[in-house]
């Protein structure tokens, strides 16, 4: 009995040896866990580039001091190397380190509001996003409408292979907003002689995405009327999605305006407002719901000039505050001659027959965009032909061969990856199509 009580009691102590060891073990491991943690932070999810950022002072993450256009691309190529129509946001301050925002056209963006009271940067950020488009997508890919007349931005953009329509005087702005509904209908006539519902399904390769950017949108007031202007904007937004258009639509404020076409945005980019009664307008949150997304609303914001290029950017329920780069009139300039030189159109500027743009030619030679490392860049045709092969071959080896004549390096790389945002023989050895 008794050796039976000392074998249980010796057991007893066995385990609470080993429960207290094992507890200091589990002590120790988290510790070495948070002390690994401390020295160094999960990356954002955004990215980031710079050490040593600081935040502008009353704006939220906006970041002070953001890279150029040159890093900018640069880094949303490394983000987001396969996403196409891809553009930046702005710049913001995570963890002390510079992050860059960014969205894209096709798949979760559709309309975008750009408010600001004068001087709050709209048309440098529009400026921003068109030229990355312009450098990530060639001619054939995406075509631009810039609707201006308040001043001489975009006059520079006149001749760019990229310039589907500049409407940069006050009479140019009503037939412009004419031959986009006339655009509108031609697309439809097209994609519904294809037999598609919408323009991503469409493989025709003569429909470029048609982005148009209205710098003020009180002066297509003034050409027009304000019923005019409310029935285009209702018909243009709504039904401009499904044909491949896109609208970034800038003003002061939206709040002068009718408010149905404003259900059609998807992104709002707003800037310095005056008053809380102005955020809702321009963000479709409330001044309380884009505090508790931990951003600093418009109407707190910094006015201009200190916090020209800082806006507040609402996606959904999502707020966050950046600032764009600022671009001045040089580097706008040195961008539109490589956009020209890219393109051939320097040598030929009334050449009816567009060159691609490709982004490598770009990057590499005249923007100073490292195009090496990340994934491979594939040209629309490219594309197409991947596509085209990936239905009669039963392996991206094979489609790998017949398009490239190879089955390694950049052209697997190709292959892979346009076939994988495809959703096209994720299986060897049998087609599989993914909505
Ligand atoms: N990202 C930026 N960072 C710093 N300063 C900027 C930035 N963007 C613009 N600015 C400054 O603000 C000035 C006005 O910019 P911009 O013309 O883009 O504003 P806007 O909102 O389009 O003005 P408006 O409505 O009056 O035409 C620029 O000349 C520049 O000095």
């Amino acid at each position: 009995m008794d050796a039976e009580r000392g074998f249980w009691l010796q057991l007893m102590l066995l385990a609470m040896v080993a429960s207290i060891w094992l507890s200091l073990k589990l002590l120790t491991t988290y510790r070495l866990y948070q002390q690994h943690h401390a020295r160094s932070p999960r990356p954002s999810k955004t990215n980031m580039n710079a050490p040593a950022a600081q935040p502008v002072p009353g704006a939220g993450i906006a970041l002070a001091q953001p890279p150029d256009l040159n890093t900018t691309v640069h880094t949303l190529t490394q983000n987001a190397p396969s996403a196409r129509y891809r553009f930046p946001l702005g710049w913001s301050c995570v963890a002390g380190r510079s992050a860059l925002s960014q969205a894209a056209f096709v798949g979760y963006i559709n309309h975008i509001l750009l408010t600001a009271q004068s001087d709050g940067g709209k048309d440098t950020w529009a400026i921003g996003a068109l030229l990355s488009l312009s450098a990530l997508h060639s001619a054939r890919e995406l075509q631009l409408c810039v609707i201006d007349g308040k001043g001489l931005d975009f006059v520079g953009w006149r001749g760019l292979p990229h310039a589907w329509r500049l409407a940069l005087t006050p009479d140019e702005i009503a037939p412009a907003m004419r031959a986009l509904s006339a655009e509108r209908e031609r697309r439809r006539r097209i994609l519904s002689a294809a037999g598609v519902s919408k323009w991503e399904a469409y493989r025709g390769g003569d429909l470029p995405l048609l982005v148009t950017y209205v710098s003020e949108l009180a002066l297509l007031q003034d050409a027009t009327s304000a019923k005019d202007l409310e029935r285009w904007l209702n018909s243009e937004l709504a039904a401009g999605r499904a044909f491949g258009m896109r609208y970034i639509v800038a003003t002061q404020t939206a709040s002068n305006f009718a408010t149905r076409w404003r259900s059609q945005i998807s992104l709002y980019v707003d800037g310095f407002q005056p008053s809380q009664s102005q955020d809702t307008p321009n963000t479709g949150l409330r001044t309380n719901e884009i505090v508790r997304s931990s951003a600093v609303p418009p109407s707190d914001l910094p006015a201009p000039p200190t916090g020209a290029g800082i806006f507040c950017i609402v996606h959904g329920r999502d707020a966050v505050n950046i600032r764009a780069p600022l671009i001045d009139d040089d580097e706008r300039f040195r961008w539109l001659e490589a956009l020209r030189a890219a393109s051939g159109a320097s040598a030929h500027p009334d050449a009816q027959e567009v060159l691609p743009t490709p982004l490598e030619s770009v990057a590499n030679s005249v923007l100073n965009v490292p195009g090496s490392g990340g994934a491979p860049l594939v040209s629309e045709d490219e594309r197409q032909a991947i596509i085209a092969a990936a239905q009669l071959e039963p392996s991206r080896r094979k489609v790998c061969q017949r398009v490239f004549n190879t089955t390694g390096g950049r052209a697997w790389e190709k292959v892979k990856q346009v076939c994988d945002e495809a959703g096209v023989l994720l299986g060897e050895g049998r087609l599989v199509t993914v909505e």
